[in-house]
């Protein structure tokens, strides 16, 4: 297929990066067409070759680079480009931050039709790489060899990051990790582990999680596994705890699941505990294999201390924390607070909450196990008092029926939490349309070298009674 302006795949051209798309990829245009064009910069001229046409758009690959903007840097690793972990390490991280608040603002008034929203500049870290206290290794054969990697750019090829001999240049995962990986894949491959065959589904390793709590410096590997047994298992827990102490606990996750869905529904600890403890704003978090946590520990208690100024507590209120998790949000508040109710759907995270109530000496806090498009409207046809309700759903935002029971409830500020600006865009609309105004947004860089963004938005509704 060619463009309307005569573009095949294998053609060149030169074009201007004017923006960047919300997967990072640089935006241009040539006669009216959108251009897509992954490594590049804002501000440059570049040559592409074609790689893909559209009606409306084409996909270029970059060739070279005829002008290149003040704000590219050497990225530093060289898997960049092959692997999807990063997507902007080519970026001075200046420039990624200023973009990030530029896409929030163009996502809110482009897709939640929001007209001027007060959107203030994404708060950084000082030191934007090797924040991720979360690694989700998959693993191959790599020559023969063991490797552990991340997933390519659109694939399920895996790029290697750690192998048996060590090495690893990953500049988003915590060191400390990085080194466990490195142990951890050198002692599977010295005990011959066999790997899971995706066709046949047999064999025994299928992922590697690994966590780390960066207050305590605790850390959990997750043997995420089929439902064949290992002989080697017990030696490689014992040997892997006495190798690196800072290993509490070493997990097999059973996942006979046919899709590539990371954990199973079963978890039997090899090692150790069952769970980590993460410090985090003066209060304790237990957290298990299964549960969210953020990945950037720094930037989440940014997060959290803004929604705690966001939801403008005295003291008096009743606050939903909608899609809870382990209790992060709600314990926050919960000081704050005359009580906090969590919602949340995984029974393992309600558990987790309920723990990190008691060893935080919590009382004016309850989780509830549910799904939160079903709870709120059961609140709200209940005709329950809500002062604040927070939000901070997955990716796919919140369920229709959970922004309508809000709309009934008529809690009197609403902080919503988002890790997607496209789905929150859509959800702030849908609010103002039930009686919320936008007050302000605040983007967090949670994923510094990467396209995503979080951000905490501060609602008010806008008739009080
Ligand atoms: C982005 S995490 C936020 C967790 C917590 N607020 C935090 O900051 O750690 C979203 C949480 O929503 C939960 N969840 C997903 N869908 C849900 C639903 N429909 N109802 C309730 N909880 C849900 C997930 O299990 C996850 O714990």
């Amino acid at each position: 297929m060619s463009t309307v302006d005569g573009l095949n795949v294998g053609d060149r051209a030169e074009i201007e990066i004017t923006g960047l798309s919300h997967v990072g990829e640089g935006v241009g245009r040539r006669q009216g067409l959108v251009m897509f064009v992954p490594l590049v910069v804002p501000g440059e001229r570049v040559r592409v070759e074609i790689t893909a046409v559209g009606r409306t758009f084409a996909r270029g690959r970059l060739v070279e680079v005829l002008e290149r903007s003040r704000t590219r840097v050497e990225p530093g690793c060289a898997l960049f480009g092959d692997c999807g972990g990063c997507h902007l390490l080519h970026i001075d991280y200046p420039e990624q931050l200023r973009w990030k608040t530029v896409q929030v603002r163009d996502a809110l008034t482009r897709l939640g039709g929001l007209g001027e929203v007060p959107v203030a500049n994404t708060l950084g870290m000082n030191e934007p790489r090797h924040y991720r206290n979360k690694a989700h290794f998959h693993v191959s054969r790599d020559s023969g060899r063991l490797a552990l990697g991340f997933l390519a750019r659109g694939s399920h090829r895996v790029t290697c990051f750690v192998d048996a001999d060590g090495g690893s240049g990953c500049l988003l995962v915590q060191r400390d990790l990085l080194r466990v990986a490195a142990r951890a894949a050198a002692l599977l491959e010295s005990l011959r582990v066999p790997l899971y065959d995706w066709e046949t589904q047999r064999g025994y390793l299928r992922n590697l999680l690994l966590r780390r709590a960066a207050a305590t410096g605790e850390i959990m590997l997750v043997l995420v596994t089929g439902r064949q047994n290992w002989p080697g298992e017990r030696e490689f827990a014992e040997r892997l705890t006495a190798e690196e102490p800072g290993v509490v606990s070493v997990i097999r996750n059973v996942n006979a699941l046919e899709t590539r869905e990371l954990l199973g529904p079963e978890n039997r600890v090899r090692a150790g505990e069952p769970a980590i403890t993460e410090h985090l704003g003066g209060l304790k978090f237990r957290i298990g294999p299964a549960s969210f946590f953020q990945v950037n520990p720094e930037q989440a208690e940014k997060t959290y201390e803004i929604a705690r100024l966001f939801a403008g507590l005295t003291g008096k209120e009743t606050v939903v924390d909608a899609y809870s998790g382990i209790g992060t949000i709600a314990l926050f508040l919960a000081s704050r607070a005359k009580s906090v109710i969590g919602f949340e759907a995984l029974p393992a995270a309600v558990a987790d909450a309920q723990e990190n109530a008691l060893r935080n000496g919590i009382k004016n806090v309850r989780f509830e196990q549910g799904a939160v498009e079903d709870l709120l409207p059961e609140w709200a046809a209940r005709g329950r008092r809500v002062d604040v309700a927070v939000l901070d759903p997955p990716r796919r935002g919140c369920g229709p029926a959970a922004l309508e029971a809000l709309g009934r409830l008529r809690p009197r500020r609403v902080v919503y939490v988002s890790c997607a600006p496209a789905t929150l865009a859509r959800d702030l609309g849908r609010l103002a349309e039930l009686g919320f105004d936008v007050v302000k947004v605040q983007p967090v860089d949670m994923f510094p070298q990467t396209s995503h963004i979080e951000c905490v938005v501060s609602l008010t509704r806008k008739h009080s009674p």
